[in-house]
């Protein structure tokens, strides 16, 4: 049943119209002031206010402003008397749904009504169908409805509550982080840490000090015992990236926690026993990398127990127009202007798709919140994009192998050259033939050749 919020500062006007609406199946609720409708709104699910213009304090025009804050398609009627027609126009402008002319019917007043709140059960409609579609699309904040993307939520769901090893492999950018941190709050180590390491960062010495920690005094500058980033994980998870840059010695003491969950702190003799689960993170193919001999086969196993892959961002397409939509709520707050951004031009839409995006969503991420903060409009398009995308999203698109930044003149000779060139060759070397594939005179071609020393040994 819809509910309709009545306001009006006269107590028997409102108690009338809640009686005729009640009458026409309504559930109705009843406001004296405006700040009162509001307290109401706040706490109740209304499919529509109605409400008198002229009322003390918060007229109607003010309540209108506050109710299209909270909800901006909630349809507001105006009941306005003959000296205040021109307020109920302004009242239109700024989102009013209607206004009625007081004294009105009954039956005209039945109509308004009805039209209303059945706009408003279809913006309702739309909002629940974008919502689940939204959880369709979505896995906590990893947004994606490519197949390989919706496989990934799935494996996801199955891996989290387990405290099995997960190898997650994808170029740079493409989300093994965020993939990682939710496969970890969505287990029971919840509330536990959930510590990275970035294997390619450090130094080899440094990486081993800060993996397993070290005693005091274990090497010049040591000053006092450290805990490593697996004591500080005990219990929780701890995400290795970069694991294809781990050094040899690294990966036998990786090898040993994983088969035995035991370490020793470096310059330390004591044994110590963590609990952790491991995520490793690599841009790279580990097989591969084992196939080379730079990658421990057995190491490789164990951090191999579950595998998830994520596509880079040009083979999932699909996915481009929903990370946009989803970057651009992100970074709504960063417009200075205010004014909301409704979309994106097909040109800009057209440079999104064709472009390669080596850097992945990250890079996406990027050009958008950038681009939240340049645009002045309220459509972006391709002007509003930053400078060095473009220039980059140019020089990638390339026309038959001719780079973007090509010079026509030069390009042209390019290309008659190699024309010809084919042509003699299919003609074998016979200039009349070749000329009559290419479809120009003989002298013309016999021109062309000398001028660009072609053929030398060519049959006339
Ligand atoms: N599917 C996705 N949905 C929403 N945001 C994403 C998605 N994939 C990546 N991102 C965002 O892109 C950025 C880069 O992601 P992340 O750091 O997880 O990538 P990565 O693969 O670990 O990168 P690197 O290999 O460079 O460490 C982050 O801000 C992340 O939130």
């Amino acid at each position: 049943m819809e509910t309709i919020l009545i306001v009006d500062d006269e107590k028997n006007y409102t108690l009338i119209l809640s009686a005729i609406l009640e009458e026409e199946g309504f559930e109705t609720l009843t406001a004296n002031s405006g700040n009162e409708a509001l307290e109401i709104l706040k706490n109740s699910d209304v499919d529509l206010v109605l409400t008198d213009m002229k009322m003390p304090l918060m007229d109607g025009i003010e309540l209108l402003k506050n109710v299209k804050e909270k909800d901006p398609q909630l349809p507001v009627i105006m009941m306005t008397a003959y000296g205040t027609v021109e307020k109920a126009v302004e009242a239109m402008q700024k989102g009013a749904y209607s206004y009625i002319l007081k004294p009105f019917d009954n039956e005209s007043l039945i109509v308004y009504v009805k039209k209303a709140v059945h706009m408003y059960a279809v913006v309702k409609e739309n909002r629940h169908l974008k919502n689940s579609m939204s959880s369709m699309y979505s896995f906590g904040n990893i947004i994606g409805k490519s197949k390989p993307m919706q496989d990934v939520f799935e494996i996801i769901a199955k891996v989290a509550p387990t405290s099995a090893t997960v190898l997650i492999e994808g170029e740079n950018g493409t989300g093994k982080e965020l993939v990682a941190k939710s496969i970890h709050f969505n287990s029971t180590r919840r509330d536990k840490p959930f510590i990275a390491v970035n294997c390619s960062a450090l130094s080899e010495n440094l990486l081993e000090s800060e993996l397993f920690g070290h005693e005091k005094g274990a090497f010049t500058g040591a000053v006092s015992m450290k805990k490593g980033r697996f004591e500080m994980a005990d219990q929780g998870t701890l995400f290795l990236d970069e694991i294809g840059e781990l050094s040899q010695s690294l990966q036998v003491k990786l090898l040993r926690i994983l088969q035995e969950k035991t370490f020793e702190r470096v310059g330390g003799t004591k044994t110590l026993s963590i609990d952790i689960r491991i995520i490793a993170a690599t841009n790279k193919i580990l097989k591969d990398e084992v196939k080379k001999g730079n990658f421990r086969e057995d190491l490789f196993y164990r951090l191999n127990v579950l595998y998830i892959v994520l596509p880079p961002l040009r083979k999932r397409a699909e996915d481009i127009r929903l990370l946009t939509e989803h970057f651009m709520a992100k970074y709504a707050h960063e417009r200075k202007t205010g004014v909301p951004i409704k979309g994106m031009d097909q040109k800009a839409e057209r440079l999104f798709y064709e472009y390669k995006w080596p850097g992945n969503v990250r890079e996406l991420e990027n050009v958008i919140e950038r681009t939240m903060i340049l645009c002045p409009g309220d459509i972006i398009t391709v002007d509003d994009l930053p400078h060095n995308f473009k220039e980059n999203a140019y020089n990638a698109l390339h026309l038959n192998g001719i780079p973007a930044n090509a010079k026509l003149s030069e390009t042209l000779i390019n290309i008659e050259q190699q024309m010809i060139k084919r042509a003699l060759k299919i003609s074998n070397n016979v200039q009349a033939h070749a000329a009559k594939i290419l479809g120009i005179g003989k002298s013309g071609l016999n021109q062309k050749i000398k001028k660009y020393k072609l053929d030398i040994n060519s049959k006339k």
